[in-house]
């Protein structure tokens, strides 16, 4: 082997090295980014809790000194936290009775005399808006939302040519929009493929390829209908509600039955949420607000399941159209309280089948909701979810895995407290809301 030979050797095993190195340093500062980004997107989150929870402690200071009665029995459960929440249910786990006294009432007769006098405009039966006027006021607030991501995505896409690096904070944005790991990463690597393919890297092309990439790990064509909308609905026709605590189950299930009694419905409510007297409160406002019955227990820690077998029974003789029953919120790492959740389902269906079971999600949860997700489906089965709170949060990207992974749709988006904020989930708004 003469000099030169070894020469070239040593070059080429020098470059051989030297490609190593770049390919594990490009990793490992690649994984800096993404957990940077984790990072980041932690903080924002603890940032908005904090905010969340001073308002909520400044609604309170201000409902407890006006003291009103009609007030006190319209505390929202979701005023308290998670913690509270968390621990209240603990405790009435163990004082649970499976003797109680199950009151059905109308929205005429639950008013107590004091509540009766104190009645305020909130807890009237109210009008409910029409569909058109509601699609419209919701569209308007999903595109107003200030969202820093589809805002960050707008300057990295008006770029006059997309580099390496753009294409990485592509990907990190989509990471910070709760898209999950595993969806961004194949999004962005089909992208780049089909710039390099096509030789194009006109931001507006990328952006437009984004779109309805997007939009088919979305979904443009699944059934979203909720089942108690389809033909072959069950009349009554059963949904359960649940979710981890503070989701928004109570407040869904109010602005639901709204929608049903929109469309003409006989509907009736359970509040199987039985850890709390306020719970049964909460749910029985909206039951005066939307002006349907409310089937519920006068004793704190009441068995759940037993209030649902009485609505499902009442519903059935009453004939009603929907029987929609609030649950209390839970931990999913509670196995006895996800078992109850099995009970709840088992007693109703001694009277009347189950024919949706809908979990509440926080859109400001992130991937944490997956975990959730997951095991309510294992415990209960869910046969689609509502996505609540998306008009505090510029992500709600957790549809894309919770869709993929548990072949559940999202069904309805949360996009306010009041009465008509809930919306059918549409795709292409979602969408353009993350790109806006
Ligand atoms: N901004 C906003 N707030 C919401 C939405 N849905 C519910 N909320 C609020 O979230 C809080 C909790 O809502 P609840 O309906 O009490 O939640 P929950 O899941 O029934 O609570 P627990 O029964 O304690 O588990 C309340 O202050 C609601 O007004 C929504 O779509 N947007």
């Amino acid at each position: 082997m003469d000099t030169q030979q070894i020469i070239a050797i040593v070059v080429v095993a020098v470059i051989a090295i030297a490609l190593i190195v770049a390919g594990v340093l490009a990793d490992r500062s690649r994984k800096k980014r993404i957990d940077a980004a984790e990072q980041a997107r932690e903080d924002r989150e603890a940032a908005a809790k904090a905010a969340a929870d001073k308002a909520i402690a400044a609604k309170q200071a201000a409902g407890s000194e006006a003291g009103s009665a009609a007030g006190a029995a319209s505390t929202p459960s979701g005023q308290k936290s998670g913690a509270e929440s968390a621990e209240s249910t603990e405790q009435a786990e163990s004082t649970q009775s499976t003797a109680s006294s199950i009151e059905p009432t109308s929205s005429a007769q639950s008013a107590q005399p004091e509540s009766q006098t104190s009645q305020t405009a909130e807890s009237q039966p109210q009008t409910p808006e029409s569909a058109t006027s509601r699609m419209t006021r919701l569209k308007a607030r999903l595109a107003n939302s200030a969202n820093p991501f589809g805002k960050a995505l707008f300057n990295i896409l008006a770029k006059d040519h997309l580099s390496e690096a753009d294409w990485e904070d592509v990907e990190d944005t989509l990471l910070m929009a709760d898209v999950g790991a595993d969806a961004s990463e194949q999004l962005v690597d089909e992208l780049r493929n089909d710039a390099r393919i096509t030789g194009t890297h006109d931001p507006a092309q990328v952006r437009e390829a984004l779109r309805s990439k997007l939009l088919a790990m979305v979904g443009t064509d699944t059934d979203r209908r909720l089942n108690a909308d389809k033909p072959e609905a069950h009349k009554p026709s059963v949904i359960i509600m649940v979710g981890v605590n503070g989701t928004g189950k109570t407040t869904t299930a109010g602005k639901l039955a709204r929608l049903f009694v929109a469309d003409g419905k006989s509907v009736m409510l359970g509040a199987a949420d039985t850890f709390r007297a306020a719970a049964a409160d909460q749910l029985e406002t909206w039951g005066a607000k939307v002006n349907v019955p409310v089937v519920r227990s006068d004793k704190d820690g009441a068995d759940p399941a037993s209030v649902a077998f009485e609505a499902s029974q009442r519903a059935k003789n009453e004939n009603a159209d929907v029987l929609i029953i609030d649950t209390a919120g839970r931990l999913q790492n509670k196995a006895n309280l996800m078992d109850e959740l099995g009970k709840i389902r088992r007693v109703t269906e001694k009277n009347l089948p189950v024919d949706e079971v809908l979990l509440v999600l926080d859109a400001t949860t992130g991937q944490n909701g997956m975990e959730q997700a997951k095991v309510f489906a294992q415990a209960i089965g869910i046969t689609g979810v509502v996505l609540s709170k998306l008009d505090g949060s510029a992500k709600g990207g957790i549809v894309i895995s919770v869709q993929k992974e548990l072949g559940v749709p999202v069904k309805l988006v949360g996009l306010g407290e009041g009465p008509d904020d809930l919306a059918p989930f549409n795709p292409e708004d979602f969408v353009d809301g993350i790109l806006a």
